[in-house]
């Protein structure tokens, strides 16, 4: 099977294009290729194929097997996939997701794709929609016990949910000890992503993330979205964040007129080859 590995700020998944491979099982394929050991190394794995309704259709798969809605890095690396492979000469495209579907503008330098924004879409901020064990109509700063330890967490969905909490040193926070503990959480019915963040200025962020299905990622750009949101709900922002994440810097801005979140940041083809299911 012919792959090519990519990231977006260092979230780096394995990318199959469906227009030439066949995947019979993608949740086993994934959970194989991820592997860092025995496998490819990567997040996940991301497949790019036709759609009905968008330019191309993309599905992303956590390194546990487990299928996402969407993927803010993924998707920024799919548009580069198929502009730098020739499979569309267009600058402005559409993506269909498991979140709906999504339209890119791509910045291109000597040819190739150099940096994408995506319209995110609208946050969801209903409590059943995101989903998460929650009354009234948002969850803002609100109690959770984690640990024995209690949290507030503001929960936004981008189609796929997130936890953002508030927290005054992102560095040294044991992610791998609270980490899994909110994944998992009984009040998340589909578990969750969870970011954990430092409020640097009302124009700056740093957070780290604990990804549903793949641990600690470098970066999770629903994620980002998800923390602006949390971040202007809570009033600590202004609508345009600059958010340092492990794997680099992307850049998000709510638009109150339509409700849409921007994402802009870059995409990054690594290497490509054979997998050999074995
Ligand atoms: N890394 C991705 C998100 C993957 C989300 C996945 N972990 C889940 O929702 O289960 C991103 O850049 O948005």
């Amino acid at each position: 099977m012919k792959f090519t590995k990519m990231h977006g700020c260092g979230n780096d998944y394995v990318y199959v294009n469906l227009f030439e491979e066949k995947i019979a099982d993608p949740a086993k394929v994934s959970i194989a290729v991820s592997d860092r050991h025995f496998g490819i190394g990567s997040d996940g794995l991301i497949t790019i194929g036709p759609s009905d309704i968008a330019d191309f259709r993309m599905r992303i798969y956590n390194a546990d097997g487990s299928e996402a809605e969407m993927c803010g890095n993924g998707i920024r690396c799919v548009a580069k996939y198929v502009y730098d492979h020739k499979m569309t000469d267009k600058k402005e495209i559409t993506i269909e997701t498991g979140a709906g579907v999504k339209t890119l503008q791509l910045t291109v330098a000597d040819g190739k794709v150099s940096l994408v924004r995506v319209d995110m879409g609208e946050p969801i901020l209903k409590p059943d929609l995101i989903p998460v064990d929650a009354s009234g109509e948002q969850v803002v700063d609100e109690p959770i016990e984690v640990e024995g330890r209690e949290w507030k967490m503001t929960c936004v969905s981008m189609g796929n949910p997130h936890a953002v909490i508030f927290v005054e040193d992102t560095e040294h926070f044991e992610l791998e000890k609270y980490g899994p503990e909110f994944e998992h959480h009984p009040r998340f019915p589909k578990r969750t992503n969870t970011e954990f963040v430092h409020v640097i200025s009302p124009t700056e962020a740093s957070m780290r993330v604990w990804e549903r299905g793949s641990a600690e990622t470098l970066a999770c750009g629903t994620g980002t979205c998800a923390t602006v949101m949390a971040c202007i709900l809570n009033h600590k922002t202004e609508n345009k964040v600059l958010v340092h994440l492990r794997g680099g810097d992307l850049t998000i801005e709510y638009d109150p007129d339509n409700n849409h979140i921007y994402m802009t940041g870059p995409a990054t083809e690594v290497f490509h080859g054979i997998w050999e299911e074995n």
